[in-house]
């Protein structure tokens, strides 16, 4: 049984399709059909599992591929630079389409290479990790890393299709898996309070990758992130509310090299300190952020800070957000569960305090 959702933007409207099996269907394939050239992007864990799938449709020749060094520290232009070479290698026209086979740093890289080559050429996600499948396969958000700051290059390019074979979180470790619920967590926090105590409730059955809970919480996921997409594809307005928590987690993800957490990771810790801020200024209840850090906590996510970073140097970080405008910095603020607003008018002072607790 699949689930499909559409991410209505009119002519360029899309299918998220959610289900077991789709590797071992046509699905892949069939929104890339009227492409000349077709080049799969994928990495070095990802790769080796879930590629003979994808060649089985194409037995005659063997699919060319670029393999990408598993993890966050490759996402970078050199990386993208690799892809751009194999498109070169190919003879890739704007006839070419891309197949990002992988998890969200595979879907960025690949899908801003897409949108780069030849000006933009199409792509189909086949999100791989459960954060792939429940945020960044979805909404055409795409981009590369600098070392001053996250998705600091990057272009709104959105992918022909999106095929999440719940199949493939089969090999997921256990940790991957709890990144991804931290931006499960994320949809529940900043718009569905029922949501929310469902994740609650059903803790345990996702710790353990039950899969029925797994679908339930994509489906659910997606279903968020397409509704706010089709209203602000831009993120003029609406759409910042999906950073909930990211300012304070790239900066520290950036601040310690991409290294030590994984992104699901440093945006738990980044929700947690957003929770405290709107808690300092009087806007969320007191009690929730305890709330929501034990629900994460549960799910195997670190709440905590990591000592020894530097705070001034992560409000610096911070400022080079892409949602900071010439007035300052903008924040989404917390209103408790089930409840986010984006704010310009939050003093550094504030923000400090947090970052110092
Ligand atoms: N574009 C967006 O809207 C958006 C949204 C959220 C996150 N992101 C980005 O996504 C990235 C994080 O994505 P991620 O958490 O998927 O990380 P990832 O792509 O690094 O994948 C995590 C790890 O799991 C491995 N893996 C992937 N699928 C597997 C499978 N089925 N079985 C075994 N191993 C598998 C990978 O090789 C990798 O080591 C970050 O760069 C983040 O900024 C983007
Ligand atoms: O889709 C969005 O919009 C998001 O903000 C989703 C986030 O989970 C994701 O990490 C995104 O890549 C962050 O975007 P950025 O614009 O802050 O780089
Ligand atoms: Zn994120």
């Amino acid at each position: 049984m699949s689930e499909h959702i559409e991410v209505d933007l009119g002519t360029r409207t899309y299918i998220v399709s959610v289900g077991a099996g789709l590797l071992a269907d046509d699905a892949p394939w069939s929104a890339l059909r009227a492409c000349r050239h077709l080049l799969v992007v994928t990495d070095d864990n990802v790769g080796p599992l879930y590629l003979p799938a994808l060649q089985a449709f194409v037995p005659d020749h063997q699919l060319p591929v670029v393999t990408i060094p598993a993890g966050e520290t490759s996402k970078t232009l050199d990386q993208c630079t690799r892809v751009f070479e194999a498109l070169a290698a190919m003879r890739a026209g704007r006839d070419a389409g891309i197949i990002a086979l992988g998890g969200g740093v595979i879907g960025d890289l690949a899908g801003f290479a897409a949108a780069c080559w030849m000006r933009g050429i199409g792509f189909v996600q086949v999100p791989t990790t459960l954060l792939a499948m429940v945020d960044s396969s979805v909404g055409g958000k795409t981009g590369v890393n600098l070392p001053f700051g996250k998705n600091l290059v990057g272009a709104f390019h959105q992918p022909e299709a999106v095929i999440a074979d719940i199949d493939t979180l089969a090999t997921l470790p256990a940790r991957e898996r709890a990144a991804g619920l931290a931006e499960v967590v994320k949809y529940g926090a900043i718009g569905d309070a029922a949501f929310f105590a469902w994740l609650e409730d059903h803790a345990g059955a996702l710790v353990v990758g039950d899969r029925e809970a797994l679908v339930h919480a994509i489906a659910t996921s997606v279903r968020h992130k397409a509704a706010i997409v089709a209203r602000d594809e831009r993120e003029s307005g609406e759409r910042a509310l999906l950073n909930f928590g990211h300012t304070f987690g790239h900066a520290i993800e950036t601040a310690t090299g991409y290294r030590r957490y994984l992104h699901g990771e440093a945006v738990a810790i980044g929700m947690v300190q957003a929770a405290r801020l709107s808690e300092r200024l009087g806007l969320a209840p007191r009690g929730d952020g305890d709330r929501m850090a034990a629900l994460l906590e549960r799910l195997g996510l670190p709440v905590h800070p990591p000592a020894g970073l530097d705070a001034m140097q992560l409000l610096d970080l911070m400022r080079l957000d892409k949602k900071a405008l010439s007035s300052g910095m903008r924040f989404v603020v917390w209103h408790g569960i089930g409840k986010a607003e984006l704010r310009a008018d939050i003093d550094d002072a504030e923000v400090l305090a947090v970052l110092e607790a």
